[in-house]
């Protein structure tokens, strides 16, 4: 694959960077010619620091790829990194260690629905972050209709924020940031709080956007391995390492072998 020039932050600043692993993924994607990355991240170290007690070791070594246009699932044990990763990735959280290069603009979105929306309305939350860049007010409305579309909610334009459900908010909350030309979107266990409808709303809405649009590349934290069947790529993490990186029906068969082992270990 040829990778774009791109424009990596290194942490700390004299940190000499390792080779990429070299079983990173293969650059194809439903149909899709995959020409670029959207997310990179070399040997990332994280430790988080406190003043009582000893550092907690959070990721180790990790290297991810992400090529541009691409759904890509992040799966793991709880308390493996997995969130630690991606806010990483977001700029909210500074490695150790490491590089990291997202495409931007990026957007994080929280598990709680509820933390997602702040306006009163639907079409109002959508425009909120455009506030902040000069737009006419045919613009705003253009791009407030289209990234509705993108998550199927047109019909929910003058809705109270109040009377959706939650699948319905995180919906809301990727159209804000569609919106706003959100290049990648950090999806962090969206699905966690939702009823089985709402769940498979959200993550539709998020396959449909990357099929409309060849722009957005989409990382989504997940427990779920049914949900890996809408996904382009995975990677697999375990006590802070990643364990495997690209094809997710291999990923998901890996998991499951994985549960069954665990499941006899106890049972024996
Ligand atoms: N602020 C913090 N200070 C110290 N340790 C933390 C902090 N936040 C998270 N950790 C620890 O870092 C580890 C990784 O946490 P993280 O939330 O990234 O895991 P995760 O894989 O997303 O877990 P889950 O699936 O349960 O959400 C855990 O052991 C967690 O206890």
């Amino acid at each position: 694959m040829n990778l774009p020039s791109l424009t990596f932050t290194r942490y700390p600043p004299h940190h000499l960077v390792s080779p990429l692993y070299s079983k990173l993924p293969k650059a194809t994607a439903r149909g899709k010619s995959v020409d670029s990355v959207a997310i990179e991240a070399r040997n990332l170290n994280f430790s988080f620091t406190a003043k009582q007690t000893k550092d907690v070791t959070v990721l180790r070594d990790c290297s991810i790829r992400i090529p541009s246009g691409q759904f890509w699932m992040l799966l793991g044990p709880n308390g493996c990194g997995k969130s630690t990763l991606l806010k990483i990735l977001a700029g909210l959280l500074i490695p150790t260690s490491g590089t990291v290069y997202v495409n931007g603009p990026k957007s994080f979105v929280f598990q709680n629905p509820d933390h997602q929306v702040v306006m009163p309305t639907v079409d109002s939350d959508v425009a909120f972050g455009l506030g902040k860049v000069n737009l006419a007010d045919d613009e705003v409305r253009s791009r407030v209709s289209q990234a509705l579309h993108a998550v199927g909610l047109s019909d929910y334009m003058k809705r109270s924020v109040q009377t959706l459900s939650g699948g319905q908010k995180q919906r809301v909350a990727i159209a804000g940031a569609l919106a706003e030309a959100c290049k990648v979107l950090l999806l962090d266990e969206l699905t966690t709080f939702l009823d089985e409808t709402d769940q498979v709303g959200v993550i539709k809405a998020v396959r449909n956007c990357l099929d409309t649009s060849e722009e957005v590349t989409a990382l989504w934290v997940t427990h779920r391995l049914e949900e890996l069947e809408y996904a382009d790529g995975a990677i697999y993490m375990e006590d802070g390492k990643v364990v495997m990186h690209g094809d997710a029906t291999r990923i998901r068969s890996f998991i499951e072998d994985r549960q069954s082992a665990y499941i006899n270990q106890i049972n024996s």
